[in-house]
């Protein structure tokens, strides 16, 4: 198959090499020069504008695109549109919001898939685990893309209707702010507690057998082989939000009390609000874990 593929960044990429590596074509636009010369360089054929990846595709129009949630999918469709038609396929694998795909899905003529991706840039080898919202005949259509995207024929499956791809991945993200927040607090108490424990140790333990072991768990292994047990200069301030955000408001609006996920999103802002960088353990090894499956920036003292 051939795939256009918009937005060549730390997710966009990997899409691209794993469609290569898979055996499909992919033509490639990112708005950074750079990012479209080594796509090419990976075998790639980089275009320079949206409206070429149209052109350049055949008369099977399959595009990915891997920018920013918001206005740069909006501003992406906007001009690839006019270049597309009514039988072509557009996937978004960001983080948008559900609403916004079901309004995009309305406002097309093409197909539009909603597609929640998880695993990050860390799971370059492995490959993702892809929700897929929208057409039936559309999801069907791209499968040999997804199969080579995610993990295998297993790492996809269809959510549903346009917007509960995205759905479900706002509410895996939620999730996701819970389980580091369960993490930090365990290890904040091993650190500060009755013990002078090597935590490295503690994580390779339970990620051997333990009820709790899980990929978070070999990431929180990971930032103590790196980082040493107290962290080192990793500071209290935790970033992003918006997905989490977007997961407590459709519990009140369905009126699904969500603690646990509220809790963890409200310590993210409490440790904008407060952190001199030296704060609590918890929040910074949330900081370093979304470093770990995400290559997000870690805060460190000197920036907190
Ligand atoms: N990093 C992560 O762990 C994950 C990220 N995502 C989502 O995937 C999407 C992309 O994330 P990343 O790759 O991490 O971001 P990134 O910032 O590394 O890459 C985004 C790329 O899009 C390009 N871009 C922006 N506007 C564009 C436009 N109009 N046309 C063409 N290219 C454009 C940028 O130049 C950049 O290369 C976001 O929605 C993000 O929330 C989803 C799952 C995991
Ligand atoms: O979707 C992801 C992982 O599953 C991204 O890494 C996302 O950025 C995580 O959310 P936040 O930036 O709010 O920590």
């Amino acid at each position: 198959m051939e795939l256009g593929v918009i937005g060549l960044g730390r997710m966009g990429r990997i899409v691209v090499d794993r469609c290569l590596d898979g055996g499909h074509d992919v033509v490639a636009f990112d708005i950074d020069a750079d990012a479209r010369a080594d796509a090419g360089d990976a075998g790639a054929t980089a275009v320079d504008s949206i409206p070429a990846v149209a052109d350049e595709l055949g008369d099977d129009e399959r595009v990915w695109l891997m920018v920013p949630a918001g206005d740069p999918v909006d501003a992406a469709l906007d001009e690839l549109a006019p270049h597309l038609g009514s039988e072509a396929v557009v996937v978004d694998g960001g983080n948008s919001h559900f609403e916004d795909s079901t309004r995009r899905a309305s406002e097309r003529e093409f197909a539009y898939l909603d597609c929640g991706t998880s695993g990050g840039p860390a799971s370059a080898e492995n490959g993702f685990s892809l929700m897929v919202g929208g057409p039936e005949w559309a999801y069907d259509e791209l499968a040999p893309v997804f199969d080579a995207v995610a993990t295998g024929p297993d790492g996809h499956d269809r959510m549903g209707p346009a917007g509960a791809g995205h759905y479900v991945k706002m509410v895996h993200n939620g999730v996701e702010y819970a389980l580091m927040q369960a993490y930090g607090e365990g290890f904040e108490l091993l650190h500060d507690g009755r013990y002078d424990l090597d935590l490295e140790a503690v994580a390779r333990t339970w990620n051997n057998g333990a009820v709790i072991r899980s990929w978070l768990l070999e990431l929180c292994e990971e930032a103590f082989r790196e980082e040493g047990s107290d962290l080192g200069d990793v500071a209290d301030h935790v970033a992003g939000g918006s997905t989490g955000t977007w997961t407590v408001q459709e519990g009140l609006e369905q009126e699904v009390p969500l603690p646990l996920i509220y809790q963890a999103l409200s310590e993210r802002f409490n440790s904008r609000a407060t952190g001199d960088g030296e704060g609590r353990f918890s929040r910074r090894l949330a900081n370093r874990l979304r470093y770990g499956f995400g290559r997000h920036e870690v805060a460190r003292r000197d920036d907190a």
